[in-house]
């Protein structure tokens, strides 16, 4: 059995582990909460880890409002950049073993070819920044660490733009969206699936990692596939919006290249239409 510590288990993220650690009987997981684990009070953390050993910390803790990080820079930088230096110590001095997430959003979005871990970051905006911090953190703390830099989650649990679009769908609002950024949606199940049997096979090539859902799209495609798998298509207006108002600046193309996350740990990725389609489907029977 190996114990597994999870922060953030309520979040989006946290909540696709929770589902899917059932299915792996040889891992014990224990799920903490924002409010059962401030991952930025130290002492709180020295106590959890003081009371048990763990082989593996999942970190899903994680400030995760792009727009409001534009105002909140000192709260985010708190909670994805100093909290995981701290989480990154702590496991350092436990020997436990580190699994963390950042995003596509650490680009500038200038590249017209899928980012590979080794191509230059330069983020444009808070969030972006905080969360290139925290995997430097990680990197001058730890060797024994997964850093997954993922792009565009989405489930049935949680704040994400799926769940908006349902949202929308229901209040038969009509809907204007970007086609001004390229990228990849990727099901937030898939990557718990996937990092869960990292955990269970023991997986020992650590490092930076790309993982998304395979293929591209814009949000516009995003939301147009997805009124096509409920059926909403006819119903429901949507047109594309160049100018839709953000606070914060997001990357024009940020699409992830897996090529180094496929040869290391050969698996195949789902495309990510067709698990958007399974989504809705499992859904709806
Ligand atoms: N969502 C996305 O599209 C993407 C996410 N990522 C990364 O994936 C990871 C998971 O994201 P996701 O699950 O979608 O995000 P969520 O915002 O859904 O979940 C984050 C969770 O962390 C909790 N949290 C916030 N502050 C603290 C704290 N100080 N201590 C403990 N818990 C805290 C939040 O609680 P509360 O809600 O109460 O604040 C929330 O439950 C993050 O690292 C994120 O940066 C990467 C790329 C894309
Ligand atoms: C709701 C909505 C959004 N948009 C635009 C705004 C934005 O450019 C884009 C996506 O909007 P959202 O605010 O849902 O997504 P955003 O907060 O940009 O999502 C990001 O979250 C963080 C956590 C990540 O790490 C990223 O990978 C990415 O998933 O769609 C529209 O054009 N129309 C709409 O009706």
């Amino acid at each position: 059995m190996k114990n597994v510590l999870i922060t953030g288990g309520d979040g989006q993220l946290g909540s696709c582990f929770k589902k899917i650690a059932q299915n792996y009987k040889t891992l014990d997981c224990s799920f903490k909460s924002a409010s059962t684990l401030d991952i930025c009070d130290n002492v709180a953390l020295k106590k959890v880890f003081a009371e048990e050993n763990f082989d593996w910390v999942i970190n899903c803790a994680a400030y995760t409002n792009v727009e409001k990080a534009e105002a909140e820079q000192e709260k985010a930088f708190k909670i994805n950049a100093e909290a995981v230096k701290n989480l990154a110590e702590t496991c350092r001095i436990s020997g436990a073993k580190l699994i963390h997430f950042s995003t596509d959003y650490v680009f500038d979005g200038q590249a017209r070819k899928p980012y590979s871990e080794t191509n230059k970051t330069n983020p444009i905006n808070v969030y972006g920044a905080s969360k290139l911090k925290g995997e430097k953190y990680i990197e001058e703390t730890l060797t024994a660490y997964f850093i997954f830099r993922t792009s565009w989650l989405y489930s049935e649990f949680g704040h994400n733009f799926y769940k908006t679009i349902l949202r929308k769908i229901d209040e038969k609002a009509e809907l204007n969206i970007t086609s001004s950024q390229l990228g990849t949606p990727t099901n937030a199940n898939d990557l718990a699936d996937f990092v869960l049997r990292l955990i269970a096979s023991e997986e020992t090539k650590y490092g930076l990692y790309h993982y998304s859902n395979a293929g591209q799209g814009t949000w516009y495609d995003f939301a147009k596939a997805i009124l096509e798998f409920t059926g909403n298509s006819e119903e429901i207006k949507l047109q594309k919006s160049d100018n839709f108002k953000t606070l914060a600046a997001r990357p024009a193309y940020s699409v992830l290249d897996k090529t180094r996350c496929k040869k290391n740990f050969d698996i195949t990725i789902q495309n990510w239409e067709k698990s958007l389609e399974n989504l809705i489907n499992a859904k709806a029977s």
